[in-house]
C-alpha cells in the first residue's frame, strides 16, 4: 500500500540516512527501528507530508488511505476536562451541529467495546491512567476506520499487560478491518510479536526486511523499553 524508494532527508548539511528503501504490504505491520535521533520520526512526517524529502520518493500504489497517527503521549488532551466518550467522539466532523446521530452514538459505543473502555466512558482523560489514555487515543484514531494506523512509540510508557492490550487492539483491527499499521517502537518483545516486517533506520545504510530474519545484535543494547 505504500512504497519508500530510495528516500534521502538532509538537514542544513547533514543527512540522516539516504537510499531508504520499504515496501508496507497491506495489512501488515512494518516496525521503524533505529537508534534515538536517527530519523524514525521525521520519516513518520514525510509520510504524514509534513516534511519534504530532499531525495527519493514515497508512492501509494492504490488509493491513499485515511491515516491516522497515535502518538506517545497527547498533552492536548489534559488541557480540557473532557471525559473518555467526549474525547473519542472528536473524531467526528460534526460541522455545526451540536448533537450526535443514533449512528454515531453507535459507532462510539462499538469502539467503546473493542477497546475496553465501556466502564470508563464517563471517566475523565485528565484523570485516566496512562494504559486508560492509550487506548482512549486509539479508540479515537479507529473511529474513522482509518486504513493506516501510525503508533509513534504508544506502548513506550506502558507497563507489560497494558502494551499487549493496546497491540492487541491493534491487531484485532488488523485482522479484521482491512488495517495496515507502521510502528515506531524500541520494544523488541512488542516487535516480534506484531509486527511483519522491520525498516532499521541507520546513517551508514537502513535495512528493511522480515521481523524473523532480524539480527538483533545490531541494535542498541538496553534500549528496548525506553522512548
Ligand atoms: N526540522 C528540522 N530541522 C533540523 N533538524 C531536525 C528537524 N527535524 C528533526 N531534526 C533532527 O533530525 C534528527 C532526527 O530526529 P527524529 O525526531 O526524527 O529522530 P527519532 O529517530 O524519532 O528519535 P527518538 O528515537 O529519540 O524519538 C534529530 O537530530 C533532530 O534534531
Amino acid at each position: 500500500m505504500l512504497e519508500g524508494k530510495d528516500i534521502g532527508i538532509k538537514f542544513g548539511k547533514r543527512w540522516l540516512y539516504r537510499h531508504v528503501n520499504f515496501e508496507l504490504k497491506s495489512q501488515h505491520v512494518l516496525a521503524v527501528i533505529g537508534d534515538n535521533g536517527v530519523g524514525k520520526t521525521t520519516l513518520i512526517r514525510a509520510i504524514l507530508e509534513q516534511q519534504k524529502l530532499t531525495e527519493g520518493a514515497l508512492t501509494w500504489p492504490d488509493k491513499k488511505p485515511v491515516i491516522r497517527y497515535v502518538p506517545q503521549e497527547r498533552p492536548d488532551a489534559q488541557d480540557f476536562p473532557l471525559r473518555i466518550s467526549e474525547f473519542v467522539s472528536l473524531s467526528f466532523d460534526q460541522g455545526i451541529r451540536p448533537w450526535m446521530t443514533r449512528a454515531e452514538k453507535d459507532q462510539i459505543q462499538h469502539i467503546l467495546d473493542d477497546t475496553h473502555l465501556v466502564e470508563l466512558a464517563d471517566q475523565r482523560i485528565d484523570q485516566a491512567s496512562g494504559g486508560e489514555r492509550q487506548r482512549s487515543y486509539l479508540a479515537q484514531a479507529l473511529l474513522v476506520d482509518p486504513g493506516l494506523l501510525i503508533l509513534d512509540e504508544a506502548t513506550a510508557n506502558l507497563d507489560n499487560i497494558a502494551k499487549y492490550e493496546l497491540m492487541d487492539v491493534v491487531k484485532h483491527y488488523r485482522d479484521h478491518h482491512h488495517l495496515s499499521i507502521i510502528m515506531i517502537s524500541h520494544d523488541l518483545e512488542i516487535i516480534k510479536e506484531y509486527a511483519d516486517d522491520y525498516l532499521l533506520l541507520k546513517p551508514e545504510g537502513s535495512e528493511f526486511g522480515q521481523v524473523k530474519d532480524l539480527d538483533v545484535s545490531q541494535l542498541e543494547v538496553g534500549n528496548q523499553d525506553h522512548a
